[in-house]
């Protein structure tokens, strides 16, 4: 069936920036649709129980429809954003809903979940710190298509931050690159590129602005400074934190102020208390935690890469309370195991915590934790193992952390007696 054309009405929004429909009985993921929309869709993929395919046209458009304030943006285009055609109203609301239906089908837990915008980027345009681009065998750089290695080329990106976009990734051609990663700083005027050649070899850089620092990454991720500074710095509240290029950071300027309130206000630490902040990166939370708890208190964090637990013990270095092991979460919880904590933030990668973690963190009897992810599916899955370890869910926040994309950032708050 694949390249057939199939007209067809879709229905809900699916996990991904999917919307679903059905066509003679068999369920199609379709993109670039909007619930309600009756659409003639390119059949892009085909397994045993669905179809995936593409709005090509749009026969019954939604209310919600807007013109792509990208020209990227659509079929067979660039992979990159999934909600272009989407009032930012129309996605918050659609990326609630799919938060709402991971945590229902997956924990049974039945919550309406609403979407806050984050401060900033008002047009959801603009607002990406950090963007990876790809490049094609000519060197031209560009995105991905979707479920493809083939390169789209860009000349610009609309969600980039306008910083990034100035850098001048797209104005030249990156021969003998894979990829090219800009990066800016949401509060200072740093900024690096990070290379990676096709081969040992560093093929001579196009020309950038003398002040953009300069890395090289290997396979396997390890990064090698070419010229300039580490990374970039940033501010948040009246804390500076420094970001080596391979650390993670928050991508959206308003995000890391609004997440860090937001554990705060999901945890209320004390002063004295003992405080986690697991898969704690550059120290962010761990910073706005050892604030609150002050010196009579103490905050752990714990981060398994080394640059970003190097970083994050640079950051808190001025408050001894604080200590950052580098390790793997659920080692250094092990050994941990007979620690009184009072509360913790976990912020994981995609993958979640798992069941394990969960288990773990809930014996060191902690009165709070806050869940900060970027994946509604592992979130359900982990909140369904909290509750199973005894805690309530008292509530799951979304923020707009990702405009135009089917990406949200969720902080859930858990407590005990
Ligand atoms: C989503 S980031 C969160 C960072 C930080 N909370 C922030 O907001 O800037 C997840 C972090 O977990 C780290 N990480 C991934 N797996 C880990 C593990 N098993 N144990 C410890 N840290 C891990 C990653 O290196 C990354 O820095």
């Amino acid at each position: 069936m694949v390249g057939t054309e199939v007209d067809l009405r879709v229905d809900n929004v699916a996990h991904g920036g999917w919307c679903v429909g059905r066509h003679d009985e068999q369920v199609v993921f379709v993109r670039h649709a909007l619930p309600g929309e009756r659409v003639r869709a390119r059949v892009t993929s085909q397994t045993k129980r669905f179809l995936r395919a593409d709005a090509v046209e749009i026969i019954e458009s939604s209310p919600d429809r807007v013109q792509p304030p990208c020209p990227y943006a659509g079929p067979g285009k660039c992979g990159g954003c999934d909600w272009q055609h989407a009032s930012l109203e129309a996605q918050r609301r659609l990326k609630g809903e799919v938060v709402a239906d991971q945590l229902r089908r997956i924990a049974g837990i039945d919550r309406e979940v609403v979407v806050e915008e984050l401060p900033g980027a008002s047009d959801g345009l603009g607002w990406r710190t950090r963007v990876r681009f790809a490049v094609d065998d000519e060197g031209r750089p560009g995105f991905r298509r979707h479920r493809s290695h083939e390169v789209h080329p860009v000349d610009e990106c609309a969600i980039a931050h306008p910083d990034v976009n100035a850098l001048g990734v797209t104005d030249t051609t990156w021969r003998g690159f894979t990829e090219v990663e800009a990066i800016t700083s949401a509060s200072h005027a740093d900024n690096a590129v990070v290379v990676t050649p096709r081969s040992a070899r560093l093929p001579a850089l196009p020309p950038l602005r003398e002040s953009t620092a300069v890395l090289r990454r290997f396979k396997g991720g390890r990064l090698q400074q070419v010229r300039g500074r580490r990374g970039v710095r940033e501010t948040v509240g009246d804390r500076e934190y420094r970001v080596s290029a391979g650390s993670f950071w928050q991508v959206h300027p308003g995000a890391a102020s609004a997440l860090s309130e937001a554990v705060l206000d999901a945890l209320r630490p004390e002063p004295g208390d003992t405080a986690l902040d697991l898969y704690c990166g550059a120290g962010l939370f761990a910073g706005a935690l050892a604030g609150a708890v002050g010196p009579q208190g103490r905050v752990l964090g714990v981060e398994s890469e080394s640059e970003a637990a190097r970083d994050a013990r640079h950051n808190l270095r001025d408050m001894p309370w604080v200590r950052v092991e580098q390790a793997d979460v659920g080692a250094q919880l092990r050994e941990w195991v007979d620690m009184r904590v009072d509360v913790a933030v976990v912020d994981p990668p995609r993958a979640g915590v798992g069941e394990v973690v969960a288990e773990q963190l809930a014996e060191l009897r902690n009165r709070r934790v806050a869940y900060v992810s970027c994946d509604p599916a592992t979130l359900a899955r982990d909140l369904g193992a909290f509750i199973g370890a005894g805690y309530t869910l008292e509530e799951v926040r979304a923020f707009d952390s990702f405009p135009m994309t089917h990406h949200v950032e969720c902080v859930a708050t858990l407590s005990r007696e």
